[in-house]
């Protein structure tokens, strides 16, 4: 028997739930780990994208809460390898040539090129050392500690509760006085700034793509600031937290960014937590004393053992143990000052709760929510006050590993269950566009935002060859194209010793369109190339090696835009399986990543099976950009 939806649970019923879903979702993180450590070739392990092998030690350094930040490089000197080890993912260290080596856990804190640093807080055994993607199991025991106490919440923290698990009815937004914008806003994305600083519970932000949700949303909290409020702002993502957070600087002197920043921006530098300890001047005293630590530890360890040694090398070890006391004491002291004195501090969902204590917020904002599970977004609401949630349900949802738990629902985002629960009492979207020209637009307007998405004049007509030094030529002035496959045999595959797919036809017809693109006068960044599976990825990525041109897959590209997308959708079977093209989230958000050019290369006799894909072709023959790969007689 399915299980009943979450929004039918009493309370305790759907704090069960969220129980469940984080040990499935356990389960199959350490399950898919374990599969992956049996992987020994190193290009198959690294092709996962969620392991490096050979690596070694650049370079180390403390840093706050005495945690070791190390430096990793590859043995042979090279680039890291493509990978989606991010800042803040949970990683283990371990000994590259021994499979059974436990490692040591981490969070990886800073990546470039050629570096990955982690933070750790134990040294590695070994000198050749591979680094995984591990299962979260920090992040999984602060939200089963969070439910544990959003279970028993009393006073401000219950009520909330309640209300957003049904139990009360949201309070009707107040009368509030005219505000002054900081920021030129639109008129929609006034309204949703009134909306929510009179919401007294919960307000929602629904930003479709490039709608401006990132600018309304710091304008809120600019807002609550001037009135005297404290505010968090959250997001699931490091990238999202920073993104936020570089809006904020410029509006506001009080921001302090906690955790580890996934860009490293000079503007975003003096903001973040750990900079501003080492800039307080009782840190110097925490740097004399961790010099006197590491000086007994050094002497200690010149005493020979024996009964004399021994006591003497014991007490020194116990004075350097109590120092290392006093330096997390006097380090917590400044942390606490530091976070007391800020007006906004803008953190990952995941809290830190050492750093941040038990601190209440007048407002807390969740970015991204949409990408957010609903176990994940408890630490920050049981600190609230009054909520802001922004962001667009009709795009990726959260990342759920476990099946079964993301068919009982674990997908479905919180913000989204409260959409479709309270409609626009609870939500206001904003509507005008500043990414697309409005033929790119269209499409997913419709079928999305029910036609509400407007193209704001300065984008709504804008074309490649309006950029400096691109030339006029069909390609160039269009901006929309459909290349149909259809009885080409441009058959898919499945990728050799692997799972994912791919489509070698379409490939062919991507590096030609990429090389007609170049010669028009395009430029390599300007263009993104978007598959749906990570096959057809490593086939372009091997064949187009263009410095500044981007291949990812539809994840990698959510909330990014570039002047021209080709999209591959690489399903193209006798069937009409589509597979999980099936879930359109997916590619609305490729469908909405081009300013000024979207191209679209697909097999309609597969895809048109699907009703959502049969109106997209429709839709792209309306605009008279339908084409057969026949045109293209040389890539046939
Ligand atoms: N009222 C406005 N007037 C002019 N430009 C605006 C306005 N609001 C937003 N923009 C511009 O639109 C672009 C997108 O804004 P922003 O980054 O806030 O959008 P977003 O909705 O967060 O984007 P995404 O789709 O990536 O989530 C930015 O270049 C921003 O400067």
């Amino acid at each position: 028997m399915p299980a009943p939806p979450i929004d039918t649970l009493s309370p305790d019923h759907y704090f069960d739930r969220l129980e469940r879903w984080l040990e499935l979702e356990g389960d199959a993180e350490r399950e898919r780990m374990a599969r992956r450590r049996q992987i020994q070739a190193q290009r198959d392990a690294e092709a996962t994208g969620e392991t490096i092998v050979q690596l070694e030690i650049q370079d180390h350094r403390t840093g706050l809460a005495g945690r070791l930040l190390i430096d990793l490089v590859k043995l042979s000197g090279q680039p890291l390898p493509m990978n989606r080890l991010k800042v803040g993912s949970p990683v283990v260290l371990s000994d590259n040539d021994d499979v059974n080596d436990p490692g040591v856990p981490g969070v990886v804190s800073k990546r470039k090129h050629n570096v990955i640093q982690v933070a750790t807080d134990r040294w590695p055994e070994a000198s050749r050392l591979r680094l995984d993607l591990s299962p979260d199991e920090t992040t999984r025991r602060r939200q089963l500690a969070t439910i544990a106490r959003a279970r028993m919440a009393k006073g401000r923290s219950g009520i909330l509760r309640d209300m957003i698990l049904n139990v009360r009815p949201f309070r009707e937004p107040k009368k509030t006085a005219d505000v002054t914008f900081l920021s030129q806003l639109n008129p929609p994305q006034q309204a949703a700034v009134r909306f929510a600083l009179a919401s007294p519970d919960l307000a929602i932000l629904h930003g479709p793509p490039g709608t401006g949700k990132t600018t309304t949303l710091a304008e809120i909290i600019y807002q609550a600031v001037k009135r005297g409020q404290r505010v968090l702002a959250c997001a699931p993502s490091n990238t999202a937290v920073d993104n936020l957070l570089e809006r904020l600087v410029s509006m506001l002197p009080g921001v302090l960014r906690v955790g580890h920043p996934a860009r490293v921006f000079e503007a975003l530098r003096g903001h973040t937590l750990d900079e501003l300890v080492d800039a307080d001047p009782s840190t110097d005293v925490i740097r004399d004393m961790r010099r006197e630590v590491d000086q007994l530890i050094r002497a200690a360890s010149k005493f020979q053992p024996g009964r004399e040694g021994g006591r003497k090398r014991a007490q020194m070890y116990a004075e350097a143990g109590q120092l290392r006391g006093q330096i997390r004491a006097l380090e917590k002291s400044i942390v606490r000052h530091l976070i007391e004195s800020a007006d906004v501090i803008c953190t990952t969902t995941t809290i830190d709760e050492d750093l941040l204590g038990d601190c209440p917020f007048d407002l807390v904002v969740i970015d991204e929510a949409c990408q957010c599970t609903e176990s994940s977004v408890w630490q920050a609401l049981l600190r609230a006050d009054q909520v802001v949630m922004a962001g667009d349900h009709c795009q990726l949802p959260p990342t759920v590993l476990s099946d079964v738990a993301a068919r009982e629902g674990m997908r479905d985002s919180m913000m989204q269950r409260l959409i479709l629960k309270h409609g626009d009492t609870l939500f206001r979207r904003l509507t005008v566009q500043y990414r697309m020209h409005e033929s790119i637009m269209e499409f997913s307007s419709r079928e999305f935002y029910d036609g509400e998405l407007i193209a704001d004049v300065s984008v709504r007509k804008h074309r490649l060859c309006d950029l400096p030094d691109v030339i006029e030529t069909p390609l160039t002035s269009e901006p929309l194209e459909l290349i149909d496959t259809a009885g080409a045999g441009f058959d898919e595959q499945l990728e050799p010793d692997g799972e994912s797919k791919l489509n070698r036809g379409e490939a062919k017809v991507v590096l030609h369109l990429v090389r007609e693109l170049m010669e028009s006068g395009i430029k390599p960044r300007q263009i993104a190339i978007i598959a749906p599976y990570a096959a057809q990825v490593r086939l372009l990525r091997n064949r187009l090696d263009v410095s500044g041109l981007e291949v990812d897959t539809v994840d990698g590209f959510q909330g990014r835009e570039k002047e021209v997308v080709i999209i591959t959708f690489v399903r193209s079977n006798t069937i009409g399986e589509i597979g999980f093209l099936g879930d359109t989230r997916r590619t609305n958000v490729a469908l909405t990543r081009a300013k000024r050019k979207l191209i679209v290369i697909g097999d309609s006799a597969t895809l048109g099976n699907n009703a959502f894909y049969a109106r997209m072709l429709e839709y792209f023959e309306s605009q008279e950009s339908y084409r057969s790969v026949w045109e293209y007689v040389d890539v046939t």
